[in-house]
Protein backbone atom coordinates (compact mmCIF):
# COMPACT_ATOMS: atom_id res chain seq x y z
CA UNK A 1 0.00 0.00 0.00
CA UNK A 2 1.21 3.44 -0.70
CA UNK A 3 2.00 6.13 2.11
CA UNK A 4 -0.86 8.12 2.81
CA UNK A 5 -3.15 7.25 0.64
CA UNK A 6 -7.08 5.50 0.80
CA UNK A 7 -8.10 1.66 1.35
CA UNK A 8 -8.55 0.61 -2.06
CA UNK A 9 -11.90 1.33 -3.33
CA UNK A 10 -12.51 3.95 -0.45
CA UNK A 11 -14.22 7.41 -2.10
CA UNK A 12 -13.77 10.74 -1.37
CA UNK A 13 -16.99 13.10 -1.79
CA UNK A 14 -16.09 16.48 -2.70
CA UNK A 15 -18.82 19.56 -2.69
CA UNK A 16 -17.50 22.67 -4.40
CA UNK A 17 -15.65 21.19 -6.99
CA UNK A 18 -16.37 24.01 -9.25
CA UNK A 19 -15.09 26.85 -6.63
CA UNK A 20 -11.73 28.17 -6.28
CA UNK A 21 -10.90 25.92 -3.61
CA UNK A 22 -12.73 22.62 -4.84
CA UNK A 23 -11.26 23.26 -8.35
CA UNK A 24 -7.71 22.68 -6.87
CA UNK A 25 -8.90 19.82 -4.43
CA UNK A 26 -10.34 18.06 -7.45
CA UNK A 27 -6.41 18.11 -8.65
CA UNK A 28 -4.93 17.22 -5.83
CA UNK A 29 -7.29 14.53 -3.97
CA UNK A 30 -7.14 12.57 -7.28
CA UNK A 31 -3.56 11.51 -5.69
CA UNK A 32 -4.64 9.80 -2.71
CA UNK A 33 -7.97 8.00 -3.89
CA UNK A 34 -11.20 8.21 -5.95
CA UNK A 35 -12.77 11.52 -5.65
CA UNK A 36 -16.69 11.71 -6.44
CA UNK A 37 -17.80 15.20 -7.01
CA UNK A 38 -21.38 15.42 -7.37
CA UNK A 39 -22.74 18.66 -9.35
CA UNK A 40 -25.03 21.20 -7.87
CA UNK A 41 -27.61 19.55 -9.19
CA UNK A 42 -27.32 16.08 -7.63
CA UNK A 43 -26.45 17.47 -4.16
CA UNK A 44 -28.26 20.90 -3.59
CA UNK A 45 -26.57 21.93 -0.72
CA UNK A 46 -29.61 23.79 0.33
CA UNK A 47 -31.47 20.62 0.15
CA UNK A 48 -30.51 18.40 3.04
CA UNK A 49 -32.78 15.48 1.61
CA UNK A 50 -30.37 15.40 -1.62
CA UNK A 51 -27.49 15.80 0.76
CA UNK A 52 -28.87 12.77 3.00
CA UNK A 53 -29.56 10.73 -0.71
CA UNK A 54 -25.72 11.59 -2.47
CA UNK A 55 -23.97 10.51 0.99
CA UNK A 56 -25.76 7.31 1.54
CA UNK A 57 -25.51 6.06 -2.12
CA UNK A 58 -21.58 7.17 -2.56
CA UNK A 59 -20.71 5.59 0.90
CA UNK A 60 -17.35 8.17 1.21
CA UNK A 61 -14.59 7.04 3.85
CA UNK A 62 -14.33 11.17 3.58
CA UNK A 63 -16.34 14.11 2.80
CA UNK A 64 -14.74 17.19 1.90
CA UNK A 65 -16.69 20.43 2.15
CA UNK A 66 -15.96 22.94 0.19
CA UNK A 67 -19.21 23.77 -1.29
CA UNK A 68 -20.30 27.37 0.73
CA UNK A 69 -22.67 30.09 0.10
CA UNK A 70 -19.47 33.02 -0.31
CA UNK A 71 -21.62 36.38 -1.12
CA UNK A 72 -20.43 38.20 1.19
CA UNK A 73 -22.53 41.48 0.68
CA UNK A 74 -25.43 39.52 -1.05
CA UNK A 75 -25.76 37.11 2.13
CA UNK A 76 -27.00 40.08 4.32
CA UNK A 77 -30.25 40.35 2.11
CA UNK A 78 -30.76 36.39 1.76
CA UNK A 79 -29.70 35.06 5.18
CA UNK A 80 -31.79 32.09 4.82
CA UNK A 81 -30.18 30.07 1.73
CA UNK A 82 -26.71 31.65 3.46
CA UNK A 83 -27.73 29.51 6.26
CA UNK A 84 -28.93 26.75 4.61
CA UNK A 85 -25.80 26.30 2.77
CA UNK A 86 -23.42 27.18 5.45
CA UNK A 87 -24.79 25.88 8.42
CA UNK A 88 -28.17 23.72 8.13
CA UNK A 89 -26.12 22.01 5.43
CA UNK A 90 -22.82 21.24 7.23
CA UNK A 91 -24.80 19.69 9.95
CA UNK A 92 -26.42 17.10 8.06
CA UNK A 93 -23.17 16.28 6.07
CA UNK A 94 -22.00 15.31 9.98
CA UNK A 95 -24.85 13.58 10.92
CA UNK A 96 -24.30 11.52 7.41
CA UNK A 97 -20.94 11.30 7.96
CA UNK A 98 -20.97 10.11 11.91
CA UNK A 99 -23.38 7.62 10.49
CA UNK A 100 -20.94 5.95 8.10
CA UNK A 101 -17.53 6.67 10.59
CA UNK A 102 -16.41 9.14 7.54
CA UNK A 103 -13.80 12.13 8.03
CA UNK A 104 -15.05 15.06 7.64
CA UNK A 105 -12.77 18.54 6.28
CA UNK A 106 -14.49 21.87 6.35
CA UNK A 107 -13.40 25.22 5.39
CA UNK A 108 -13.99 28.11 7.78
CA UNK A 109 -13.20 32.01 7.46
CA UNK A 110 -11.66 34.89 9.27
CA UNK A 111 -15.07 36.79 9.44
CA UNK A 112 -15.88 35.14 12.77
CA UNK A 113 -14.20 37.11 14.14
CA UNK A 114 -15.23 40.86 15.21
CA UNK A 115 -11.91 41.92 14.22
CA UNK A 116 -11.04 43.88 16.99
CA UNK A 117 -7.06 44.18 18.14
CA UNK A 118 -3.96 43.80 16.21
CA UNK A 119 -2.67 40.58 17.04
CA UNK A 120 -3.17 37.77 14.79
CA UNK A 121 -6.22 35.47 16.11
CA UNK A 122 -6.02 32.02 17.39
CA UNK A 123 -8.12 28.87 17.03
CA UNK A 124 -8.80 29.46 20.69
CA UNK A 125 -10.07 33.21 20.47
CA UNK A 126 -13.61 34.38 20.98
CA UNK A 127 -15.68 34.99 18.07
CA UNK A 128 -18.23 37.40 17.13
CA UNK A 129 -19.08 37.72 13.63
CA UNK A 130 -20.44 41.10 12.02
CA UNK A 131 -21.81 40.23 9.25
CA UNK A 132 -24.46 37.21 8.07
CA UNK A 133 -21.83 34.68 6.02
CA UNK A 134 -19.61 35.19 9.10
CA UNK A 135 -22.10 34.14 11.38
CA UNK A 136 -23.79 31.53 8.98
CA UNK A 137 -20.04 29.94 8.34
CA UNK A 138 -19.54 30.05 12.52
CA UNK A 139 -23.09 28.36 12.92
CA UNK A 140 -21.62 26.39 10.29
CA UNK A 141 -18.36 25.27 12.47
CA UNK A 142 -20.44 24.81 15.56
CA UNK A 143 -22.61 22.18 14.03
CA UNK A 144 -20.05 20.42 12.91
CA UNK A 145 -17.67 20.41 15.87
CA UNK A 146 -20.80 19.65 18.07
CA UNK A 147 -21.44 16.51 15.76
CA UNK A 148 -20.08 12.87 16.42
CA UNK A 149 -18.30 12.76 13.17
CA UNK A 150 -14.22 13.04 12.76
CA UNK A 151 -13.78 16.41 11.54
CA UNK A 152 -10.86 19.12 11.22
CA UNK A 153 -11.97 22.84 10.28
CA UNK A 154 -9.62 24.80 8.60
CA UNK A 155 -10.33 28.63 8.81
CA UNK A 156 -8.69 30.75 6.06
CA UNK A 157 -8.98 34.12 4.82
CA UNK A 158 -8.88 36.13 1.45
CA UNK A 159 -8.59 33.60 -1.25
CA UNK A 160 -7.52 33.34 -4.55
CA UNK A 161 -6.05 32.05 -7.54
CA UNK A 162 -6.28 32.16 -11.37
CA UNK A 163 -9.28 30.92 -11.54
CA UNK A 164 -13.08 31.74 -10.22
CA UNK A 165 -14.56 34.84 -8.63
CA UNK A 166 -11.51 36.38 -6.44
CA UNK A 167 -10.41 40.02 -5.48
CA UNK A 168 -7.07 39.59 -7.17
CA UNK A 169 -9.17 39.20 -10.88
CA UNK A 170 -11.64 41.74 -9.72
CA UNK A 171 -8.67 44.28 -8.83
CA UNK A 172 -6.66 43.52 -12.12
CA UNK A 173 -9.73 43.33 -14.58
CA UNK A 174 -10.61 46.85 -12.66
CA UNK A 175 -7.31 48.69 -13.02
CA UNK A 176 -7.30 48.02 -17.11
CA UNK A 177 -10.84 49.96 -17.76
CA UNK A 178 -9.94 52.76 -14.58
CA UNK A 179 -7.70 55.86 -14.05
CA UNK A 180 -7.69 55.19 -10.41
CA UNK A 181 -8.45 52.39 -8.08
CA UNK A 182 -9.81 52.96 -4.56
CA UNK A 183 -8.86 50.45 -2.07
CA UNK A 184 -9.46 50.51 1.87
CA UNK A 185 -6.34 50.11 3.78
CA UNK A 186 -7.54 49.62 7.33
CA UNK A 187 -8.66 46.00 6.96
CA UNK A 188 -5.72 43.72 7.12
CA UNK A 189 -5.21 40.40 7.02
CA UNK A 190 -3.60 37.82 4.52
CA UNK A 191 -4.23 36.49 0.87
CA UNK A 192 -4.07 32.79 0.49
CA UNK A 193 -3.56 30.89 -2.38
CA UNK A 194 -6.83 28.48 -3.20
CA UNK A 195 -3.75 25.28 -4.39
CA UNK A 196 -1.81 26.19 -1.27
CA UNK A 197 -4.85 25.07 0.72
CA UNK A 198 -5.70 22.41 -1.24
CA UNK A 199 -1.91 20.69 -0.98
CA UNK A 200 -2.14 21.46 2.46
CA UNK A 201 -5.61 19.44 2.77
CA UNK A 202 -4.33 17.11 0.72
CA UNK A 203 -1.56 16.33 2.79
CA UNK A 204 -2.86 16.75 6.24
CA UNK A 205 -5.58 13.61 4.96
CA UNK A 206 -2.51 11.65 3.79
CA UNK A 207 -0.76 11.88 7.53
CA UNK A 208 -4.31 10.70 9.18
CA UNK A 209 -5.11 7.62 6.31
CA UNK A 210 -1.34 6.98 7.85
CA UNK A 211 -1.89 7.34 11.30
CA UNK A 212 -5.43 5.39 10.69
CA UNK A 213 -3.40 2.36 9.64
CA UNK A 214 -2.54 2.07 13.00
CA UNK A 215 -5.83 3.09 15.29
CA UNK A 216 -8.16 3.65 12.57
CA UNK A 217 -9.65 6.32 10.90
CA UNK A 218 -11.63 7.94 13.88
CA UNK A 219 -8.98 7.35 16.55
CA UNK A 220 -6.49 9.49 13.72
CA UNK A 221 -9.34 12.16 13.55
CA UNK A 222 -9.77 12.46 17.63
CA UNK A 223 -6.15 13.22 17.95
CA UNK A 224 -5.90 15.53 15.30
CA UNK A 225 -9.60 17.13 14.60
CA UNK A 226 -10.63 20.56 15.22
CA UNK A 227 -9.98 23.90 14.27
CA UNK A 228 -6.67 25.13 12.04
CA UNK A 229 -5.87 28.43 11.12
CA UNK A 230 -4.79 28.12 7.32
CA UNK A 231 -4.38 31.28 5.91
CA UNK A 232 -1.26 32.68 3.35
CA UNK A 233 2.20 33.82 5.66
CA UNK A 234 3.06 37.09 5.72
CA UNK A 235 0.21 40.16 6.51
CA UNK A 236 -1.26 43.32 3.74
CA UNK A 237 -4.34 44.95 3.41
CA UNK A 238 -6.51 44.89 0.41
CA UNK A 239 -4.60 48.04 -0.53
CA UNK A 240 -1.37 46.32 0.29
CA UNK A 241 -2.35 43.16 -2.09
CA UNK A 242 -3.48 45.30 -4.92
CA UNK A 243 -0.79 47.36 -5.22
CA UNK A 244 2.08 45.09 -5.11
CA UNK A 245 -0.71 43.14 -7.95
CA UNK A 246 -0.95 45.91 -10.23
CA UNK A 247 3.02 46.45 -9.73
CA UNK A 248 3.72 43.37 -10.47
CA UNK A 249 1.68 43.27 -13.69
CA UNK A 250 2.55 46.58 -14.76
CA UNK A 251 6.37 45.19 -15.25
CA UNK A 252 5.29 42.15 -16.60
CA UNK A 253 2.86 43.68 -19.21
CA UNK A 254 4.77 46.59 -20.42
CA UNK A 255 2.64 48.43 -22.46
CA UNK A 256 -0.85 47.98 -20.87
CA UNK A 257 -1.88 50.69 -19.05
CA UNK A 258 -2.72 50.39 -15.47
CA UNK A 259 -4.67 52.40 -13.02
CA UNK A 260 -3.17 54.33 -10.09
CA UNK A 261 -3.78 52.34 -6.84
CA UNK A 262 -5.12 54.94 -4.11
CA UNK A 263 -5.70 53.73 -0.49
CA UNK A 264 -9.36 54.84 1.28
CA UNK A 265 -11.04 54.14 4.89
CA UNK A 266 -13.31 51.53 5.17
CA UNK A 267 -16.07 54.27 5.11
CA UNK A 268 -15.38 55.63 2.13
CA UNK A 269 -16.24 52.41 0.76
CA UNK A 270 -19.73 51.66 1.71
CA UNK A 271 -21.28 47.93 1.67
CA UNK A 272 -24.25 45.65 2.73
CA UNK A 273 -21.85 43.87 4.66
CA UNK A 274 -19.65 44.74 7.25
CA UNK A 275 -16.07 43.11 7.49
CA UNK A 276 -13.41 42.58 10.15
CA UNK A 277 -10.81 45.44 10.25
CA UNK A 278 -8.15 42.85 12.19
CA UNK A 279 -8.43 39.37 9.68
CA UNK A 280 -4.94 38.13 11.07
CA UNK A 281 -5.02 34.66 11.79
CA UNK A 282 -2.29 32.99 13.77
CA UNK A 283 -1.24 29.44 11.90
CA UNK A 284 0.89 28.27 14.20
CA UNK A 285 -0.64 25.18 15.23
CA UNK A 286 -1.28 24.00 11.66
CA UNK A 287 2.53 24.04 11.30
CA UNK A 288 2.88 22.45 15.17
CA UNK A 289 0.67 19.50 14.92
CA UNK A 290 1.29 19.02 10.80
CA UNK A 291 4.84 20.37 9.90
CA UNK A 292 2.81 22.75 7.20
CA UNK A 293 3.46 26.18 6.55
CA UNK A 294 1.20 28.31 4.12
CA UNK A 295 3.59 29.99 1.24
CA UNK A 296 3.62 33.47 1.84
CA UNK A 297 0.94 35.96 0.30
CA UNK A 298 3.81 37.42 -2.16
CA UNK A 299 4.93 34.41 -3.06
CA UNK A 300 2.02 32.79 -3.90
CA UNK A 301 1.39 35.94 -5.80
CA UNK A 302 3.57 35.81 -8.15
CA UNK A 303 2.93 31.96 -9.16
CA UNK A 304 -0.29 33.29 -9.40
CA UNK A 305 0.20 36.14 -12.19
CA UNK A 306 2.81 34.06 -14.12
CA UNK A 307 0.03 31.47 -14.63
CA UNK A 308 -3.03 34.26 -15.89
N1 LIG B 1 -13.36 32.96 -1.03
C1 LIG B 1 -12.76 33.38 0.08
O1 LIG B 1 -12.15 34.45 0.11
C2 LIG B 1 -12.80 32.56 1.32
C3 LIG B 1 -13.47 31.35 1.39
N2 LIG B 1 -13.54 30.67 2.58
C4 LIG B 1 -14.25 29.40 2.64
O2 LIG B 1 -13.53 28.46 1.84
C5 LIG B 1 -14.44 27.57 1.22
C6 LIG B 1 -14.22 27.56 -0.28
O3 LIG B 1 -14.46 28.86 -0.78
P1 LIG B 1 -14.28 29.21 -2.34
O4 LIG B 1 -13.72 28.05 -3.07
O5 LIG B 1 -13.61 30.52 -2.41
O6 LIG B 1 -15.81 29.41 -2.75
P2 LIG B 1 -16.41 29.65 -4.21
O7 LIG B 1 -17.46 30.70 -4.05
O8 LIG B 1 -15.34 29.82 -5.21
O9 LIG B 1 -17.13 28.26 -4.51
C7 LIG B 1 -18.27 27.85 -3.81
C8 LIG B 1 -18.68 26.49 -4.31
O10 LIG B 1 -19.90 26.12 -3.62
C9 LIG B 1 -20.84 25.70 -4.59
N3 LIG B 1 -22.20 25.93 -4.14
C10 LIG B 1 -22.79 27.10 -3.81
N4 LIG B 1 -24.08 26.90 -3.50
C11 LIG B 1 -24.31 25.56 -3.63
C12 LIG B 1 -25.45 24.73 -3.48
N5 LIG B 1 -26.64 25.22 -3.10
N6 LIG B 1 -25.31 23.40 -3.70
C13 LIG B 1 -24.14 22.88 -4.08
N7 LIG B 1 -23.03 23.61 -4.26
C14 LIG B 1 -23.12 24.94 -4.04
C15 LIG B 1 -20.52 26.54 -5.81
O11 LIG B 1 -21.13 25.98 -6.94
P3 LIG B 1 -21.40 26.88 -8.26
O12 LIG B 1 -20.09 27.03 -8.93
O13 LIG B 1 -22.36 26.08 -9.03
O14 LIG B 1 -21.97 28.18 -7.75
C16 LIG B 1 -19.00 26.45 -5.81
O15 LIG B 1 -18.59 25.22 -6.34
C17 LIG B 1 -15.83 28.00 1.69
O16 LIG B 1 -16.19 27.26 2.82
C18 LIG B 1 -15.65 29.46 2.07
O17 LIG B 1 -16.59 29.87 3.04
C19 LIG B 1 -12.94 31.12 3.71
C20 LIG B 1 -12.24 32.29 3.71
C21 LIG B 1 -12.07 33.08 2.50
C1 LIG C 1 -13.57 45.97 -5.64
C2 LIG C 1 -13.15 46.80 -4.44
C3 LIG C 1 -13.20 46.29 -3.16
N1 LIG C 1 -12.82 47.04 -2.11
C4 LIG C 1 -12.85 46.46 -0.74
C5 LIG C 1 -14.17 45.86 -0.27
C6 LIG C 1 -13.71 44.88 0.77
O1 LIG C 1 -13.54 45.55 2.01
C7 LIG C 1 -12.36 44.43 0.25
C8 LIG C 1 -12.38 43.06 -0.40
O2 LIG C 1 -13.45 42.98 -1.32
P1 LIG C 1 -14.16 41.61 -1.66
O3 LIG C 1 -15.55 41.89 -2.10
O4 LIG C 1 -13.30 40.79 -2.52
O5 LIG C 1 -14.17 40.98 -0.21
P2 LIG C 1 -15.02 39.86 0.43
O6 LIG C 1 -15.97 39.28 -0.56
O7 LIG C 1 -15.54 40.37 1.69
O8 LIG C 1 -13.90 38.76 0.71
C9 LIG C 1 -14.17 37.80 1.69
O9 LIG C 1 -14.84 36.70 1.11
C10 LIG C 1 -15.27 35.76 2.04
C11 LIG C 1 -15.90 34.61 1.27
C12 LIG C 1 -14.27 35.37 3.06
O10 LIG C 1 -14.39 34.34 3.71
C13 LIG C 1 -13.22 36.38 3.46
O11 LIG C 1 -12.03 35.75 3.91
C14 LIG C 1 -12.89 37.36 2.36
O12 LIG C 1 -12.05 36.80 1.37
O13 LIG C 1 -11.94 45.40 -0.71
C15 LIG C 1 -12.34 48.34 -2.27
O14 LIG C 1 -11.98 49.02 -1.30
N2 LIG C 1 -12.28 48.86 -3.53
C16 LIG C 1 -12.68 48.15 -4.63
O15 LIG C 1 -12.63 48.68 -5.79
MG1 LIG D 1 -16.51 38.52 -2.47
Amino acid sequence: MMVGKLPLGEKILLTGATGQVGGELSKTLKLVGDVVAPDRVTMDLANSDSIRETIRAIRPRWIVNSGAYTAVDKAESEPQLAYAINAEAVKTIGEEAHALGAGVIHFSTDYVFDGSGNEPYSETDAVGPVSVYGASKLAGEKALSESDAGNMIFRTSWVYGAKGKNFLLTILKLAQERETLKIVADQHGAPTWSRDLARMTTQVIQDCETAARDKGLKAALSDAGGIYHAAGSGETTWFGFATEAVQLQRKREAGVRFAAVEAIQTAQYPTPAKRPSNSRLNCSKLTERFGWTMMDWRDSLREVLSEL
